[in-house]
């Protein structure tokens, strides 16, 4: 548990961080939004103290952070940076070695853990372990960036813009495998993005920051539907909210008995996905597959409720 009390950053008099309270739970995936200088990068850098705060505190599990030395406090904080940050003179093993060498743990566990983050990542061990990271693309290396933060198995994984760099399909691919690997390791996330459908995608809440003050902190559900002011209505686009409404829930969810006509949905996809293949088909509903067999169907009418205000 991350508890954000009072926290303030002030830079030449002018407040950049202002008076931001807030708890993210363990095992909570906490995105922030805002626009471009809200104050998203300084909040996040006071939470491993790259940035010491002018004012308030951060407590981790309980503990005020100004009771550890910074450079241990971050051993025990994945971080990553958008552009990854790898050491280009250094392999690919042992970029995700840098923190547990740190922290002087036995070689064989080293090699292990590299192998089981390599493998959990879709890179071949035995195939990418010596490369070195201008061996590969942007897309593995932001990977291996990621394996790095999470190599010591902290409890709370800093991420700065992770999938900035990366072409739509990638960045699908990156967040899928960050909730995989948050939901095995149950670990804590907090993540600052621009892009609104990722921060949807990926957070159970949301912070949404501007001039520096935290306007809204809620589920992405209540943010929709309860905007607290206009700017965070406007950050949410008035066009987009049904679609966003229904890109938060599985077709799983609301699948109801009977039939329907051609091409099935997979139980897996979102109600936002059903809901654009009724429209693009001309359907009025869908047959929906589990592991390859049909158990009922959605309907137009349900997903056009579903899309509505709450
Ligand atoms: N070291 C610093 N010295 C002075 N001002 C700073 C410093 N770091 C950040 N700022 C200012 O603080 C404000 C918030 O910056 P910050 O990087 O936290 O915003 P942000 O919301 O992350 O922006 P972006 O989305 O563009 O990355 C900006 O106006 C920035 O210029």
């Amino acid at each position: 548990m991350i508890e954000i009390d009072r926290l303030s950053k002030v830079y030449g008099g002018v407040p950049v961080v202002d008076d931001v309270s807030f708890t993210i739970g363990r095992g909570d995936i906490c995105v922030v939004v805002g626009t471009s200088g809200s104050g998203k990068t300084t909040l996040m850098r006071m939470i491993n103290r790259l940035v010491e705060p002018t004012g308030g505190s951060v407590r981790i599990g309980g503990q005020d952070t100004r009771a550890f030395i910074g450079h241990e406090l971050r051993r025990r904080i994945g971080y990553v940076i958008q552009g990854n940050g790898l050491f280009p003179h250094r392999s690919v093993a042992q970029n995700i070695a840098t923190v547990p060498q740190l922290l002087h743990w036995e070689r064989a566990r080293i090699a292990a853990r590299v192998d089981e983050l390599l493998s959990l990542f879709h890179l071949d061990p035995a195939r990418y372990r010596d490369r070195f990271p201008g061996e590969l693309s942007g897309g593995q290396q932001q990977r291996v960036g990621v394996a790095r933060a999470l190599a010591a198995e902290p409890g709370i994984l800093l991420m700065d813009e992770p999938f900035g760099a990366l072409d739509p399909i990638l960045r699908g691919k990156a967040q899928a495998d960050l909730l995989a690997i948050q939901r095995r390791f149950g670990t804590t996330v907090m993540l600052v993005t621009h892009d609104m459908d990722e921060a949807m995608a990926l957070g159970n809440k949301i912070a949404v920051m501007d001039g520096g003050r935290l306007l809204q902190y809620a589920p992405p559900a209540e943010i929709i539907a309860r905007p607290a002011t206009g700017f965070v209505a406007d950050l949410i686009g008035s066009g987009d909210r049904p679609f966003r409404m229904l890109a938060l829930d599985t077709v799983f969810n609301h699948v109801e008995p009977g039939t329907a006509a051609g091409d099935a949905i997979d139980g897996h996809a979102s109600l936002r996905d059903a809901y654009a293949e009724c429209l693009w088909s001309g359907r009025d509903a869908l047959p929906v597959v589990r592991d390859g067999r049909r158990i009922g169907r959605i309907t137009l009418a349900t997903l056009t409720r579903l899309a509505a205000r709450p």
